[in-house]
């Protein structure tokens, strides 16, 4: 046995997740992107592996982007910044360069994944983990390296009770040589290689479920069954000992429920440009805006008057002096000012040498060159401080910021002339439905004006997403498929309206199966409570695909799931810091009768009332599918959900939809 070796960090070792599979039991589907209880089986293996190893990768031979996304997201919630890459599953000669520069997808098979990861790592040690073990155990990669550490091994692979698990395993980043050599020769398999190293296997015993991998659709819903019956059965539970949550179709959400889990779904868009600060309104801003100057950057006047010597005033006594020049704004007085002298002073000129008070002109009498200056004015008044708004070096914009016009204003006054932002979103709209007319068409029976997509629309390009509007899609599957394709290519998120309920058109869940992975929430909100969130794939690899964001069909239910769900998520994915929904207090006006149920969001109209205080009065029509009410109330008021009756006075919370009228 070898001598045994320097103990090793975590930060020490990169944690690769091989996902380079053909999924050929899967009919071809791409494994790591498969979803076991609610997410992506590569999202479970980052999360399980992140808090084991320092920097991630994972290698994959297709969907590069979207791994990257599932990655990132998985890393989201976890504290501290992590590194975390995708690289092409291929041969050394494709290997470890970044995903994007391999043209198509290859299936070299498990080592050359391997190999691509000990390219691109930079640590001394590599542990890989296979994409489709969602339940690998937690300590998997201290205890292999506790092993290499002892036996001084090149390599630690785990083994069971049934036998080896040869990708599970730590490595030193030198043998990628040995690696590269074997693949050239034409080797292939993953124990042939290893038995060419200083090997040690780590036995994990009875691992129960630990190792179990999925490679077919039955496999892995058996697997769902086990980690949901919980971490006694299925072994290698979360480090705090809870199954990851599942997400199940048509599970009751709270709305505070529901918009969490929408938000925790997004990563945001992370490309940036640089805009001329006045085309900048509404942006987000990508970094800091730090300001290089002091402001204002001189001591100046606030007050048209006079400046002065504090030390010429005396308590309790006017005080006179002669005034020697006059001060501009931009045209400061050059000379310097001594006892008992004045300087004629305008806003915002600089204080000149040895002035320190401004009085007001209104104040003093003026004689000739003589002035009186009243008792009452005091040392330091009228003069605004260098940097007392803000000092070089300080943040004056942070990251994230939604750009307002006070913001615009202040990026300006710093003499930034452009500033970084985030990438505008893409957001592709589209409405189904046979019955939807479109502006000019000739009546039918039964028949109804599209309102929600032209709806939806404004309150995109309010938000300052680009848009793309998609149209009616008719209600024939293969038609809403290609169409769906082609906007998760283009867009990053897609809004539809209409057939997420129980109802008909059932076909539209279908497809969406087909293209995307997408969940089916009720919400407990009225209006709005069905809703469908998740993600559609484009045709080719590369793209990352779209959100996909399904809104009830009520005119209403559309733009109220709008305001208090995607809102904020679209926010998250242009870059916004935290943009919670923004509710204030105000009072119902009348007594409502109501059943406890749904928390509801009535339409009202928010005046202030006799003290000041917002009052908030529903107004007529409340069915979910009345939006010429919407139009007519400027606030949604909130009705928590299970609040019964409303006494008239009552303390509730709005959410402004505009500007008080
Ligand atoms: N048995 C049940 N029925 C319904 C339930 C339920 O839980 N059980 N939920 C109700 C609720 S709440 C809502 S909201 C709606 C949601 O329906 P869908 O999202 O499936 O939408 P559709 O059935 O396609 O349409 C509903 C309604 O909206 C009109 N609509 C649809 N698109 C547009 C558009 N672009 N512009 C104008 N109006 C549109 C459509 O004509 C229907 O009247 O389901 C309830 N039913
Ligand atoms: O979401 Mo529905 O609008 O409650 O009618
Ligand atoms: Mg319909």
């Amino acid at each position: 046995m070898a001598e045994p070796g320097p103990p090793i960090a975590a930060a020490d070792i990169t944690g690769l997740v091989l996902a380079g599979g053909m999924g050929r039991r899967m009919g071809g589907a791409d494994k790591g992107l498969q979803l076991f209880l609610g997410r992506p089986l590569a999202a479970h293996a980052v999360e399980r592996l992140a808090p084991q190893v320092g920097p991630l990768l994972i290698s994959a031979n297709r969907n590069h982007g979207e791994y990257r996304r599932v990655g990132m997201q998985a890393l989201a919630d976890a504290p501290g910044h992590r590194r975390l890459e995708v690289v092409a599953d291929a041969l050394p000669e494709h290997g470890g360069l970044p995903a994007a520069a391999v043209a198509a997808p290859r299936y070299d098979g498990p080592l050359a994944g391997i190999a691509a990861g000990l390219a691109a790592a930079r640590t001394p040690w590599l542990a890989c983990v296979p994409c489709d073990s969602p339940l690998l155990p937690p300590d998997l990669v201290a205890r292999l390296a506790a092993a290499a550490t002892a036996h001084g091994a090149q390599l630690a692979v785990a083994r069971c009770s049934q036998g080896r698990h040869p990708v599970f395993a730590l490595m030193s980043a030198a043998v990628a040589p040995s690696l590269r050599a074997f693949l050239a020769a034409g080797g292939r398999r993953v124990r042939a290689w290893q038995d060419t190293l200083r090997t040690v296997e780590v036995d994990f015993g009875d691992a129960g479920h630990a190792f179990d991998n999925a490679n077919t659709a039955a496999e892995l819903r058996e697997l769902a069954t086990l980690a949901e019956r919980g971490p006694a059965r299925a072994c290698g539970p979360r480090q705090d000992g809870s199954a990851p949550s599942p997400r199940r179709q048509n599970t009751a959400l709270t709305v505070d429920e529901a918009r969490a889990a929408l938000l925790s779904g997004i990563v945001p868009v992370d490309e940036v440009e640089r805009v001329p600060a006045a085309a900048a309104l509404g942006r987000i801003l990508a970094a800091d805006l730090v300001s290089p100057i002091d402001v204002p950057a001189q001591d100046n006047a606030a007050m048209d008057g006079y400046a002065l010597r504090g030390a010429d005033l005396a308590p309790g006594r006017d005080a006179e002096a002669t005034v020697i020049g006059t001060a501009l704004a931009g045209h400061p007085y050059a000379g310097p000012v001594g006892p008992g002298q004045a300087v004629r002073i305008m806003t915002g000129a600089v204080m000149p040498d040895g002035c320190d008070t401004v009085a007001a002109q209104e104040t003093v009498r003026r004689d000739g060159d003589r002035i009186v200056v009243p008792a009452d004015v005091r040392a330091g008044q009228n003069r605004r401080l260098r940097g007392e708004d803000l000092r070089a070096g300080q943040v004056a914009l942070r990251a994230g910021r939604r750009l307002s016009p006070a913001d615009i204003g202040v990026s300006a006054s710093l003499g930034a002339p452009a500033l970084t932002v985030r990438r505008r979103l893409r957001v592709a709209v589209f409405s189904t439905g046979d019955e939807l007319l479109l502006p000019g068409d000739p009546p039918r029976p039964g028949a109804i004006h599209d309102s929600n997509r032209p709806a939806l629309l404004a309150a995109l390009q309010d938000l300052g997403a680009d848009t793309i509007d998609m149209g009616v899609l008719r209600d024939v599957p293969d038609a809403l498929e290609a169409a769906l394709v082609e906007a998760a290519g283009r867009a990053d998120a897609v809004l539809t309206s209409g057939g997420v309920s129980v109802g008909d058109a059932d076909f539209v869940r279908d497809v969406l199966a087909r293209r995307g992975r997408i969940d089916f929430w009720k919400v407990e909100m009225k209006p709005g409570r069905p809703l469908a969130f998740g993600r559609l794939y484009p045709a080719g690899p590369d793209r990352a695909g779209a959100y996909l964001f399904g809104l009830p069909g009520n005119p209403v239910a559309a733009l109220v799931s709008f305001q208090v769900m995607v809102r904020p998520a679209l926010l998250k994915l242009a870059g916004a810091a935290d943009a919670p929904p923004a509710f204030i207090a105000a009072r119902c006006t009348r007594t409502l009768r109501r059943k406890p149920g749904r928390e509801e969001y009535l339409r009202a109209v928010a005046a202030p009332g006799a003290d000041g205080m917002l009052e908030a009065t529903p107004v007529a029509g409340q069915g979910s599918a009345m939006l010429f009410s919407l139009s007519q109330a400027n606030c949604l008021l909130r009705l928590p959900a299970g609040h019964g009756d409303v006494a008239a006075g009552e303390r509730l919370q709005i959410l402004l939809l505009d500007s008080l009228r």
